[in-house]
């Protein structure tokens, strides 16, 4: 048997963090979404108990320590399953993004053998199982729009903002989303994003709020360690953006633009710049237009 499952991107309209727990680990309050730019993992039953991997990107681990296999092998191991599985990832999410491109993947790898097992848990299951793999995954488990606490642990449901375009750009230069945690002073931060105001203007349908309202308190410290974070957001807004804003720890960085031309023009624009350019739409928003991919560079 064969089931085929989409692993989207995220992208954080407002992260916080509030202090820094015993267990050396941020608390956050997050309110994130899903957008159209996804892989897609595949997965096969095969007649052996292993576990085989491959990807199409050498970028990510092609063994036991990428998250798909982790999440596979923690399902077989809590279900007492013996069953193999040959696990393809097609990769198009950037790695080490601040994207959630590997927690996605474990999600999805979650949600697909749920399905080609047929073991019957809920979202809210393999999301708890998810936990044990990594802070986004159970997020990523039930991914669109949420206000995530904690680790990420704690999922509240919100609406999706109104229907836009998401123009993503990842700098060549990665960031560790350990060097950039460690670096954070919590008590130092200036800024801070309105949370409870950003959920308000997510009720409200308010487009403008909500490009105003969006804050991360890692972009400035990512700033400072790759340069191409704050070129990038000078840029997005010279193109005529709305918000933008860096997603996760970093480095990309993504703009809303609620007008199709401008969303074009200002891919096009990156391009020379950075190599890795996206136009998408938010996942609550995929029925509310015919196109949902502008580029995919
Ligand atoms: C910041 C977020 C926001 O969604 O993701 P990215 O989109 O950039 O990946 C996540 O919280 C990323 O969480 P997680 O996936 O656990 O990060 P890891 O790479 O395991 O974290 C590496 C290190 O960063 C620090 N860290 C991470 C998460 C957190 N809430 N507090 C921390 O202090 C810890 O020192 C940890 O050992
Ligand atoms: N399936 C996977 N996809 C992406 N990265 C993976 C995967 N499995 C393990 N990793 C590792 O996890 C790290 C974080 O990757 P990723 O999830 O893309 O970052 P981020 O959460 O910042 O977007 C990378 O160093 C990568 O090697």
């Amino acid at each position: 048997m064969f089931i085929s499952e989409k692993a989207p991107a995220k992208i954080n309209l407002t992260l916080d963090a509030l202090y820094k727990r015993a267990d050396g680990y941020h608390e956050l309050e997050m309110v994130m979404t899903s957008v159209d730019l996804a892989d897609r993992i595949d997965l096969l039953s095969i007649p052996s108990s292993a576990i085989l991997l491959e990807s199409s990107s050498g970028l990510v681990p092609q063994d036991e320590k990428n998250l798909a296999y982790m999440a596979a092998n923690l399902l077989r191991k809590k279900m007492g399953i013996r069953r193999g599985v040959a696990i393809r990832i097609d990769k198009k999410v950037p790695v080490a993004a601040g994207l959630a491109g590997g927690s996605s993947d474990a999600a999805a790898t979650l949600r697909g053998l749920n399905r080609l097992w047929g073991l019957g848990l809920s979202l809210r299951e393999l999301a708890e199982i998810g936990s044990e793999i990594g802070s986004d995954v159970p997020y990523c488990v039930y991914g669109n729009t949420a206000l995530a606490k904690g680790r990420g642990e704690r999922l509240q449901v919100l609406p999706t903002p109104p229907a836009c375009w998401v123009v993503l750009a990842k700098p060549t230069q990665g960031v560790s989303t350990a060097d950039v945690f460690g670096a954070l002073k919590v008590d130092k931060v200036k800024r801070r994003p309105k949370t409870s105001q950003m959920i308000d203007a997510l009720y409200r349908q308010d487009y403008g709020a909500i490009t105003r309202l969006m804050g991360n308190v890692l972009e400035p410290i990512t700033m400072h360690m790759e340069p191409d974070v704050r070129k990038l957001k000078e840029k997005m807004y010279q193109f005529g953006a709305d918000g933008v804003l860096m997603s996760g720890s970093g480095p990309t960085v993504f703009a809303l633009v609620d007008r199709e031309s401008r969303a074009k023009r200002m891919v096009n624009s990156l391009k020379g710049f950075c190599p890795q350019v996206f136009a998408v739409r938010m996942l609550g928003n995929l029925n509310k237009t015919k196109q949902n991919v502008i580029v995919q560079a």
